[in-house]
């Protein structure tokens, strides 16, 4: 039995918050699926990564390698505090962001929509190139290591969880707009 945390109720649907933020492991379809949530939602997708790559002008596998992980992190929380605060349509956030307890405590009260997957997927998903700098040695045992030390975060901040395990994204998206309807969203 997974247990997710129930949104704040009523949940503050508002001109200064996203309807829907995605969390999950690389690979689970944060930004694929945000993207087509988004488009159903009549809504926009921000996605965080994408957000600090265009303000830094460098990939997340630069930052990584120019200034290391500490300073991603940092540069993650700021991002994501500015889209929870700012952005009104979907959030997908980096695998990582919810480690941050900052992150975690910024997600309260927010519809979040933890996109749950499992190796076998996500290994066939994401092919383990050098875009994702965490991956890039012995990805596999990285990946499961990885998930084995989120996915209790993961649970925790979630309101949904979507098992994405052999379905598209456009199934993914129906399953968590249905859901969502089902209890009373996505702050519809
Ligand atoms: N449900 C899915 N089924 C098959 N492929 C998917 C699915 N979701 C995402 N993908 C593919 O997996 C890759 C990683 O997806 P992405 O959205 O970048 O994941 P994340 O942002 O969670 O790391 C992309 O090539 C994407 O097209
Ligand atoms: O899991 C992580 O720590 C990371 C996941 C990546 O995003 P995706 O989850 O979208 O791949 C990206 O933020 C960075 O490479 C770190
Ligand atoms: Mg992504």
């Amino acid at each position: 039995m997974v247990t997710t945390r129930r949104a704040s109720a009523p949940h503050p649907r508002s001109t200064d918050g996203p309807r829907v933020v995605l969390v999950g492991p690389p690979g689970a379809g944060k930004s694929t699926v945000g993207a087509a949530l988004a488009t159903r939602l009549g809504a926009e997708l921000h996605d965080t990564d994408a957000a600090i790559e265009a303000a830094q002008g460098r990939s997340i596998s630069d930052i990584f390698v120019d200034d290391g992980e500490p300073v991603f992190r940092a540069l993650e929380r700021a991002e994501v505090a500015r889209a929870l605060a700012e952005h009104t349509g979907v959030v997908a956030v980096g695998g990582g962001a919810v480690m941050d307890p900052a992150t975690e405590a910024a997600l309260d009260g927010h519809t979040v929509v933890f996109l749950d997957v499992a190796i076998a997927d996500a290994s066939k998903r994401i092919g383990f190139d050098r875009s994702r700098p965490l991956l890039s040695v012995n990805p596999r045992a990285s990946w499961v290591a990885m998930m084995n030390a989120r996915r209790a975060t993961y649970e925790r901040v979630a309101t949904l969880r979507v098992d994405t395990a052999g379905r598209t994204p456009e199934d993914v998206v129906d399953e968590i707009v249905a859901r969502l309807e089902a209890t009373g969203g996505p702050d519809a």
